[in-house]
């Protein structure tokens, strides 16, 4: 990538999202061809704010490349049995390929126990154990958490180099944080978790070459945050007061100090929703042997 300056590049998902997209239009064109056509299921208990957010945008990226969709639409107090019999129905379903579950559940329903029901040839967001353990071991049969594998997608594009690089992460959740980290330190880097327990986040971040934040807190990541010249991948999504998209960076305290940094909106939830689909894609070729 051809980059202009040496400083406060801001460096977007939508390059990276078209690329991967335009490949996908050309499988799913050869699969269709063959009478096969891939589809994801989106199971939603309620309507959470997110989650709706989520679901739309993937709706309208699945539709763009010719993935069917379909969404289940679940009571939010919905009774663990009756979430579970839907799983299964979806795991006996040819039709269906991909499942994606919104996390989190509603409190009621016990995410240690549903997480084994999904089949782990379907599990394209990587809820069940077996899908988590190949991205600690490195395995890529697997399907990661799409954002985490939209993190290393963005660095990749802009051709960041990963290898012997700081990195440090900031949020240690199962969905992002602590597999995007996983997913780093397989390319080589040497990657620091930090979470709310986390003594003098500043320094810490701030010794990073790479500072990639996925805390969920509105511009927490400021300019001491940041080394000088350092690339910043920003994956939180936050509603602002005015009902705007804002990240967990400050973008304008940091952007003279950065060489690189992904924008909130436009950056790296764009990127997700096309992993997503490469998922599903992929998930519907291992089920027909393509
Ligand atoms: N771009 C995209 O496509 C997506 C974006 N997101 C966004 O990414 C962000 C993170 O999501 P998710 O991982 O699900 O969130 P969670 O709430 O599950 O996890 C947040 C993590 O951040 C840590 N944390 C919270 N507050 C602090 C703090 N003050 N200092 C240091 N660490 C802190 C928590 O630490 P501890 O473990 O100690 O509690 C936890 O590990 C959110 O903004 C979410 O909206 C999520 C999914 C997709
Ligand atoms: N199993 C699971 N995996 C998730 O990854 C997951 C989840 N559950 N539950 C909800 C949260 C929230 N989340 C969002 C993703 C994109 C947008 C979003 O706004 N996307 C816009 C783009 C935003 C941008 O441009 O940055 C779009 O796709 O058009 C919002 C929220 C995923 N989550």
């Amino acid at each position: 990538m051809n980059l202009t300056s040496n400083r406060g590049n801001i460096i977007k998902g939508k390059p990276v999202a078209d690329k991967i997209s335009e490949s996908l239009i050309k499988e799913v064109d050869e699969l269709v061809n063959e009478g096969i056509t891939p589809k994801l299921a989106i199971v939603r208990a309620g309507s959470r704010g997110d989650d709706l957010a989520y679901e739309r945008g993937a709706l309208k990226r699945c539709q763009n490349i010719g993935i069917d969709t379909e969404v289940f639409e679940l009571p939010e107090d919905i009774a663990q049995e009756e979430y579970i019999d839907l799983l299964k129905k979806i795991n006996n379903d040819k039709n269906i390929h991909g499942v994606l579950c919104f996390r989190p559940l509603p409190k009621q329903l016990d995410e240690k126990v549903i997480k084994y029901a999904i089949c782990p040839e379907k599990d394209i967001d990587c809820f069940n154990p077996i899908n988590f353990a190949k991205v600690v071991e490195g395995d890529k049969s697997g399907f990661p958490p799409c954002t985490a594998q939209a993190v290393l997608e963005i660095l990749k594009f802009y051709e960041v180099e990963l290898k012997g690089k700081k990195v440090t992460v900031l949020g240690r959740s199962n969905v992002v944080g602590k597999p995007a980290a996983m997913l780093l330190l397989a390319e080589h880097a040497t990657v620091t978790i930090c979470h709310s327990r986390t003594i003098d986040l500043p320094k810490v971040a701030s010794d990073a070459d790479i500072l990639v934040a996925a805390v969920g807190k509105a511009k927490m990541a400021t300019a001491d945050f940041v080394k000088e010249g350092a690339v910043v991948v920003d994956v939180g999504i936050n509603i602002t007061e005015d009902g705007n998209l804002c990240g967990d960076v400050d973008t304008d305290g940091v952007i003279d100090k950065v060489s690189m940094i992904t924008p909130v909106p436009a950056g790296v939830g764009s990127v997700t929703t096309s992993i997503l689909a490469k998922h599903v894609v992929k998930a519907c070729k291992l089920q027909n042997n393509r």
